[in-house]
């Protein structure tokens, strides 16, 4: 903390300076920071309408264990304590290294435990015979083999793993009458994938809306992402003043992903330009989304229901289920043991 040694709050603040909000440069003491960041979550809250007066809310959080869906967990209790049913759901999806699934579960389920919050599990491999694990394998038994046939192309794990994540997120808010699902999705996050998805021209990404992905399909839950304006930072800071239990490792398998190059290129600019990555996202979802969105309305709709699993889709069976079913035959050719 350079310059500012106390709160610019209020100046009837007297105390003392632990951060400064990056794009805003203001300097604010823990209080001061904690209901600052509270109050920008609870904004976007009310933006979106999730919460209504006359009926039942019932809001599912996506739990990873990590920071961000942490501070999110306790940010929504704090701001909600009795008026909305709130729920966490973890993914077990078998990342055996250095024990990250499990030890990702457990804090998930004890800061639930702590806050009274019901927490569910589902464990990818019971549901669908394989894990990130599994398919971690098949990558490497692949390459040893030195050939690589069209049809055993394997994408990367975090590809896999978002749709599983994805699926089953959905299915369980659908299933059970959840009216909205939340993630921890973070500004930095965010803004290192818009500017991927920008150099790869990814339509499909760039026509989304940004935060809140209202949806008006049948069986499809309205997604929010209450952290979007967020830093990884700030969501840091955070979690160390209000003490906020966490994993702090990342997923040993993200650390091949092309997205880390890119967020370290944008932190490197916030430097000499403050406020870079909040407001490329402020001004890419106002002034460039719509736009895009507008140009490509005429694409193909999820107006269908996968005869598998009862997804939306925009064919007779979905993406997930066609994708599951090829990664089963995949593994059993290469004899990766598969359950079912
Ligand atoms: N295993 C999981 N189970 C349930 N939800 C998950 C899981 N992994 C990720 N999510 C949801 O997706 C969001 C973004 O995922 P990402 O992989 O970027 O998370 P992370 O960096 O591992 O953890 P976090 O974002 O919670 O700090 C998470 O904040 C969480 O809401």
């Amino acid at each position: 903390m350079s310059r500012a040694k106390y709160c610019k709050f209020f100046t009837e603040c007297k105390s003392k300076a632990v951060y400064r909000i990056p794009h805003s440069n203001l300097a604010l003491c823990k209080d001061h920071f904690i209901a600052n960041v509270d109050k920008r979550v609870q904004k976007l809250i009310l933006k979106s309408h999730i919460i209504h007066r006359e009926r039942k809310n019932k809001i599912l959080i996506a739990l990873s264990g990590g920071k961000d869906s942490q501070v999110l967990l306790s940010i929504m209790k704090k701001l909600y304590p009795d008026n909305i049913e709130l729920h966490g759901l973890y993914i077990e999806l078998g990342i055996s290294e250095n024990n990250y699934s499990k030890d990702s579960g457990i804090i998930a389920r004890s800061l639930c435990d702590k806050l009274e919050i019901p927490f569910h599990k589902i464990d990818v491999k019971e549901k669908n015979g394989f894990n990130i694990d599994d398919i971690h394998n098949l990558k490497q038994v692949i390459k040893k083999q030195k050939q690589k046939p069209l049809d055993d192309r394997i994408r990367g794990e975090c590809s896999y793993c978002g749709l599983i994540k994805r699926h089953y997120i959905n299915k369980f808010a659908v299933d059970n009458g959840f009216s909205v699902v939340l993630t921890g999705h973070n500004l930095t996050d965010e803004a290192t994938s818009l500017v991927n998805n920008f150099f790869n021209v990814d339509i499909g990404f760039l026509k989304k809306p940004g935060y809140f992905l209202e949806s008006k399909t049948k069986n499809l839950i309205s997604r929010l992402k209450p952290l979007f304006y967020i830093n990884e930072e700030e969501i840091a800071m955070y979690a160390y003043l209000d003490n906020i239990e966490h994993l702090p490792t990342e997923c040993p398998y993200s650390a091949q992903a092309s997205n880390i190059k890119i967020k370290k290129t944008l932190l490197e600019i916030e430097q000499y330009r403050r406020g870079n990555m909040i407001s490329l996202l402020r001004r890419y979802y106002k002034v460039m989304q719509p736009e895009i969105e507008k140009a490509n309305s005429s694409e193909k709709h999820l107006d269908r229901i996968c005869v598998e699993c009862g997804s939306p889709t925009f064919s007779k069976i979905c993406n997930f289920c066609k994708t599951t079913e090829k990664m089963l035959e995949t593994l059993k050719k290469h004899k990766i043991q598969v359950d079912g």
